[in-house]
């Protein structure tokens, strides 16, 4: 099977690719569009894209993609982000003036970047691995650096400057694998549910969307809100929920959101990344009961 993903090689796509399908053969795409088109063409039949980080949020250009795409999700990995400083060999830290990368990875390394090299102009470019190529190829490379993961340094040919300089240490991305919307694979019992839900106007609607799954005992693990572009203030929400929608209570939440006349699309049932069988075991409330501050008298001095 062959995977678009955002490239060129040596991108943090490149290793969620290896992970969610390891025998899958890659085609790098300059951008998360053109992936994307590659699968509507019917050129690649799936693609692997990057959907939220858990320092930076979500990757806008994959939402805006997903709210338009006749694509589903048919499968998800978590890669953990760690950001390396790389240059051309004898290009030492205090000559870098420049430094190229994604956006999502320049905002994660801002404060490093910030601290080390404040005088230094941040460009951003399409990937990560795309800033260490251009490193390694432009004709004169002299005081630009590039921000990737550590593999693009071997990679390229470029020295490493710094290790390590995201924001927080255990970082880690979501990644999303994308296919043609025929049938979702099979139920694993450790699934996730994608959905995009637009409520419409009017008061308590996303409070009523959201009571049909609390009411099923469903698990609502993201609620994102999107903008429909139509005014400032009308929303669609992203909601992942827990189970597959062959699950009988999904299905019938699903079907009984649509009855409250909203728009409610699904965008795909997947096997959760890295869940073990006993997370779902029903534990009761976590943490200790939240403690109120004192109501204030309505008298004072009484
Ligand atoms: O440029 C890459 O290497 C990517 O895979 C893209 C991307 C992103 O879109 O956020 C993926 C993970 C990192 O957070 C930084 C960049």
């Amino acid at each position: 099977m062959t995977y678009a993903y955002l490239g060129p090689e040596g991108t943090f796509t490149q290793a969620a690719l290896r992970r969610v399908a390891p025998g899958g053969q890659g085609r790098p795409f300059p951008t998360v569009p053109a992936a994307l088109d590659a699968v509507r063409r019917g050129d690649c039949e799936a693609a692997v894209v990057p959907l939220e980080n858990s320092v930076k949020g979500v990757v806008p250009v994959t939402m805006d993609q997903l709210v338009s795409a006749e694509l589903h999700i048919t499968a998800e990995v978590e890669v953990p982000v760690t950001f390396t400083l790389m240059a051309r060999p004898g290009t030492g830290l205090d000559s870098v003036t420049e430094v190229l990368s994604h956006p999502h990875a320049l905002d994660q390394c801002a404060r490093w970047l910030a601290e080390q090299l404040p005088e230094a102009r941040l460009r951003p470019v399409d990937s990560t691995a795309a800033a260490a190529r251009e490193v390694a190829e432009a004709a004169s490379a002299a005081g630009v650096a590039a921000v990737a993961a550590p593999l693009a340094a071997d990679l390229y040919g470029l020295a490493s400057l710094a290790t390590g300089i995201g924001l927080r240490a255990g970082a880690v991305t979501r990644f999303v694998s994308v296919a043609p919307a025929w049938f979702p694979p099979a139920r694993t019992w450790l699934d996730r549910t994608s959905l995009l839900v637009n409520p419409g106007d009017g008061p308590g609607r996303l409070v009523d969307i959201l009571t049909e799954f609390c009411s099923r005992d469903i698990e609502v693990s993201r609620l994102h809100s999107w903008p429909t572009g139509d005014r400032l203030g009308s929303y669609r929400y992203f909601i992942d929920i827990d189970g597959h929608i062959e699950n009988p209570p999904v299905r019938e939440a699903v079907s009984a959101i649509a009855g409250l006349g909203a728009g409610a699309r699904f965008l795909g049932s997947y096997p959760r990344w890295g869940r073990r069988p006993e997370e779902l075991v029903h534990t009761g409330p976590a943490g200790a009961p939240v403690s109120l501050p004192p109501t204030r008298s309505p008298h004072p001095g009484a």
